[in-house]
């Protein structure tokens, strides 16, 4: 089994372990979240089978000619629903979509019993929560395109919201630099797993003791490579956690910390961030006229 630089946890215990138990499981899940922002999880209630539903819907759904998918491009950075030449954010998968929302739900959970957080507080920001399952299709292209400055198949980018869970194919090309000193490492694709990373609200929320982690995807392993210099195509799913728009991300300060962030309202901060990540197909305004 392929392994990475990155802690693997098992959830299992989380979700059907005793108290002691899902406590040992939320401090490890705190753990990786403080040091690296970014963990692997096993056994967190989603099948394989399901996983791979997800990506053949993804594919079919890529596979579908460019004009029919632009009828759904993204024009409104406050839904932030669309087709975008990037990807794309879909509907039809809302059985996957709970799936996940629970999960998040839950990893959201233990990291509350950790930083002494109501057990609520997290399902209570999310009560009218939005959240977006973006399906990403990275086409073939010639590797020395993506190996020349400025260009990846994701550019560098922290996510904006509290936390991303990511379901990648076994191509690989995501990396990471946690401590954003530029040096990126593979978070090479390992079975059975899903990777989920801090996003910036929870690093506000947090007055940084959990880490938002820079990532972006580029070329795979040379094995991965073609003879003919091209990338295989790649597919990943992201399912974005935010907080229902009304709620206000304020750092919760631990005695004697300095507050290292202002007050930001979540409905607000996501559609000035989607609109700044769209503002080639958007305009200044995040509304396309
Ligand atoms: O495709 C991936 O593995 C990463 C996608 C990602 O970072 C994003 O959509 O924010
Ligand atoms: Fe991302």
């Amino acid at each position: 089994m392929a392994t990475s630089s990155f802690p693997l946890l098992s959830f299992q215990e989380f979700l059907t372990g005793s108290e002691v138990e899902k406590r040992a499981v939320a401090q490890k899940l705190y753990n990786a979240f403080h040091t690296y922002g970014w963990v692997y999880l096993q056994d967190f209630g989603i099948s394989k089978e399901e996983i791979a539903e997800m990506f053949a819907m993804s594919k079919k759904y890529f596979e579908r000619p460019l004009e029919a998918k632009v009828r759904d491009t993204l024009n409104d950075a406050e839904t932030n629903q669309g087709y975008t030449p990037d990807g794309a954010e879909a509907n039809g998968g809302t059985d996957h979509k709970e799936k996940c929302f629970n999960l998040s739900v839950n990893v959201l959970q233990a990291l509350a019993m950790v930083m002494d957080l109501d057990m609520n507080y997290f399902s209570s920001a999310l009560a009218k929560a939005d959240p977006q399952l973006r399906l990403l299709y990275y086409m073939p292209i010639e590797r020395s395109i993506i190996e020349s400055a400025g260009h990846a198949r994701i550019i560098p980018h922290t996510d904006f919201g509290l936390c991303t869970l990511l379901f990648q194919d076994n191509v690989g090309g995501l990396e990471v630099d946690p401590f954003h000193t530029g040096e990126f490492v593979p978070a090479t694709p390992i079975e059975g797993t899903c990777v989920i990373n801090v996003a910036d609200l929870l690093q506000r929320l947090s007055n940084d003791r959990l880490r938002s982690t820079l990532h972006r995807v580029t070329s795979p392993p040379l094995e991965k490579v073609g003879s003919d210099g091209m990338l295989p195509a790649r597919y990943s799913t992201a399912f974005f956690v935010h907080p229902s728009a009304d709620v206000e991300i304020d750092p919760i300060l631990r005695d004697g910390e300095a507050k290292k962030y202002e007050s930001v309202n979540a409905g607000k901060w996501r559609t000035m961030n989607t609109a700044k990540n769209y503002a080639n197909i958007l305009g200044p305004d995040g509304v396309k006229v």
